[in-house]
This record gives C-alpha cells, sequence and structure tokens, in this order.
C-alpha cells in the first residue's frame, strides 16, 4: 500500500442469487486503490457493476468475499455505532437529485439533517452552517426555506453536493452524478465538483458511462467490464494508452474525444 492510499479494494466479490437460485458475479476479483486527494474513474456499459462497486465502496452493500482497507484498517466487518462512524467518511452523489429528496421537506431540513443526525453540531448552528453551504455551491441563502418541486435538476444537485461536502468526508463517491441532467448544467457541476474538490480536498470515485467525462476530470480510469475490472489507465491518455479490447470498443462507440474537447474547452464559471 503506498503511504498516501486513503483506500483500497482487494479481490473484492460481490455475488448476487438470481430468481432460480444461480450466483451471479456482479463484481469480481476487483482490486482498486485511491489516494488522498485523487480521483479515479470507474467506467463501463450501463450493467457492468459500477453502481454495485460503489455501494461497495460506500458500506452500503456488503461484499461476498475481498477486503477494504480505508486508512489502513479493514472495514468489511464494521457494524453498530463504527459502522454509522463509517458512513461519515464516504458520502455518495446519486444520478438523480430529485429521489434524494423527501418532497416534504425543506432544502434545509435536508441539509441540516446529517449534522443533527450525526451529533455534530446543534440545529441552530447547522442552519447557519447550511446557508454556507448553500453559498458554497452558488446558490443563494434564501434557498434554505424552498421546497424541492421550487428548484431545477442542477439546482438539486447543488444541494446534493452542498450536504455531501459540509460532512467534510474522506471520499465523494459520484454515481453517474451528470447524466440525468442536460449538458450545459453538466458542465456547470463538473467544474463545482471539481472547485470544490481544489477547496477541500477530497478523495474521489467518478463513476460513468463517458469515457471522455471521465478523461476529462480523472487522474486514473479504471475500465470494468461484466464485474471485472479489466484495464487501468492514467488520465488525459485513454486513446493512447487503451489496449484492452473492451476499452477500444468503448473509445469508438460511446464518445468522441475531440467533439467532447471542443466543449470541454468552454469552462462555465
Ligand atoms: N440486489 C441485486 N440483486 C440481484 N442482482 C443485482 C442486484 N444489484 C445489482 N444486480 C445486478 O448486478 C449487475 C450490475 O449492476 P450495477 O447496477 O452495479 O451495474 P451498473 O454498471 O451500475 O449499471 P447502470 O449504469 O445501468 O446502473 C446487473 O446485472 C444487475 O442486474
Amino acid at each position: 500500500m503506498k503511504q498516501n492510499t486513503i483506500l483500497e479494494l482487494k479481490d473484492v466479490n460481490k455475488h448476487f442469487r438470481d430468481n432460480d437460485g444461480d450466483i451471479f458475479k456482479a463484481v469480481e476479483d476487483v482490486s482498486i486503490t485511491l489516494a488522498k486527494g485523487e480521483c479515479i474513474g470507474i467506467v463501463g456499459e450501463s450493467g457492468c457493476g459500477k453502481s454495485t462497486l460503489a455501494r461497495i465502496i460506500a458500506h452500503l452493500t456488503e461484499v461476498s468475499q475481498g477486503r477494504i482497507i480505508f486508512k489502513g484498517k479493514d472495514i468489511v466487518k464494521l457494524q453498530g455505532d463504527a459502522l454509522k462512524a463509517h458512513y461519515k467518511n464516504v458520502q455518495m452523489i446519486f444520478q438523480s437529485p430529485l429521489d434524494t429528496f423527501s418532497p416534504r421537506m425543506t432544502i434545509g431540513g435536508y441539509l441540516i439533517e446529517p449534522f443533527v443526525n450525526f451529533k455534530l453540531m446543534n440545529k441552530k448552528k447547522a442552519y447557519e452552517y447550511a446557508q454556507e453551504l448553500l453559498d458554497m455551491v452558488g446558490l443563494d441563502k434564501d434557498y434554505i426555506k424552498k421546497y424541492p418541486n421550487e428548484l431545477s435538476g442542477g439546482q438539486l444537485q447543488r444541494v446534493v453536493i452542498a450536504r455531501a461536502i459540509g460532512i467534510k468526508p474522506d471520499i465523494i463517491i459520484c454515481d453517474e452524478c451528470t447524466s440525468a441532467l442536460d449538458v450545459s448544467i453538466q458542465k456547470q457541476i463538473i467544474n463545482l465538483l471539481l472547485a470544490l474538490k481544489e477547496k477541500t480536498d477530497f478523495s474521489n470515485v467518478f463513476i460513468t458511462h463517458d469515457l471522455a467525462l471521465a478523461e476529462s476530470i480523472c487522474d486514473r480510469i479504471y475500465v470494468m467490464y461484466q464485474g471485472e475490472i479489466v484495464e487501468m489507465i492514467e488520465g488525459q491518455n485513454i486513446v493512447e494508452e487503451a489496449k484492452h479490447p473492451y476499452t477500444k470498443i468503448l473509445l469508438s462507440s460511446v464518445f468522441s474525444v475531440k467533439n467532447f474537447e471542443n466543449i470541454g474547452n468552454q469552462r462555465i464559471g
């Protein structure tokens, strides 16, 4: 393990049983590492096991086999209070922000929930902090009183990011966190994540089917195919470095790097 490694998955497997009782291997012998402040990408087509792997990292799904070393300790068997405490360390941002909210809870209520639940601060302090967080993600402080249906998808995703950042986790997992948004809004959210990452130095697991997007923001990319990691590539050089036939197919079918670069160069503030 490298000195600055924050997370290491060693030969992790997740098997499900289908309706006939047969075993289905959703994640097979996956080994990955994540260093402090690093952004790794997990890329692959729908159904290859990306979300299952994300849930394993966040400890929302138990592994069938393998080890998960977080800050030097195996966390696979964490339970009770220790597990509850660990949930603070890893935050997830999902594809569809609206699913994350209860329609009857205000944005303020949503934002203060973890701080009050984890007993990190009292309600008054949490409300003040929630306003700071809204400001940090480029939303007006008055949004605290609004309900989810009064915000756009992009604004809701900013609120989700605000809450995740506010907990000061070591790791943020973004699971297709921009896929449900319009292209221009996607770019704003990515730029926001990059800016916040610079400020707060969290480590990032970025899950996407979009190799171009992964290439533009990740330090390293793991390519996943049918539950296995088939290739690991250092970011920025996917086209030159890709060796595995599956990665090459992804490259040729999923996107045009050139087109994305043209859009990608126009940063939205
Ligand atoms: N709880 C479960 N029980 C049975 N099979 C499951 C379960 N969760 C996931 N799977 C199966 O595991 C495989 C991987 O699913 P997963 O959601 O991890 O893929 P994915 O790459 O994230 O796909 P997508 O991008 O479409 O979400 C799929 O075939 C899925 O049907």
